[in-house]
């Protein structure tokens, strides 16, 4: 059965990219992955200032809020990379907090699909036509740490 996510306090709020889950990436605490996310949009662009004000935004509400600003300038190769950026932050997520990687494991090989009634890219939209890229990275970082789990069982046998 399809597993639907959205907000934080909803069935699986853990999947949510605004969960309160803070991860380390290139020496850099970052609140929540929301948080890691947005500021990427700036790196190497003219409005790179706002990068420590998003990194600093006390909620992950305010920091979506401070990168989804529209007219700041966004780096030119965002688009490109915005799919790796999303996937390296969330496996990072997992593999930092145990109790939500064992959520995500227990989901087994169900669908993940983020339910945005907005979001057609990283979620399904309100139609349920959107590409649920959220969705699509949660899968398949529960297959790589699965892989990696695996690994370190017979290494380790
Ligand atoms: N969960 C969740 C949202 N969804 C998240 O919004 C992000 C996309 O942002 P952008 O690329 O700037 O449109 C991405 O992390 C997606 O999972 N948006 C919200 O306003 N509230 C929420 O609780």
């Amino acid at each position: 059965m399809t597993i639907y996510f959205y907000k934080v306090w909803q069935p699986y709020g853990c999947f949510s990219n605004f969960s309160l889950h803070p991860i380390e990436i290139e020496g850099v605490y970052w609140p929540t992955v929301e948080h890691y996310y947005q500021a990427q949009k700036f790196v190497g662009s003219d409005d790179a200032v706002i990068i420590p004000l998003i990194h600093a935004a006390p909620t992950p509400d305010e920091a979506a809020a401070l990168g989804r600003c529209s007219t700041r300038k966004l780096r030119p190769d965002w688009e490109i990379v915005k799919i790796d950026v999303m996937r390296a932050a969330v496996l990072k997520k997992f593999l930092t907090h145990p109790e939500i990687r064992e959520v995500l494991l227990v989901t087994g090989d169900e669908v993940l699909v983020e339910n945005s009634p907005t979001d057609y890219f990283w979620g399904c939209g309100a139609d349920k036509t959107g590409q649920n890229h959220l969705g699509k990275i949660l899968m398949s970082v529960r297959e790589e740490i699965r892989q990696l789990l695996f690994l370190t069982a017979i290494t380790n046998s």
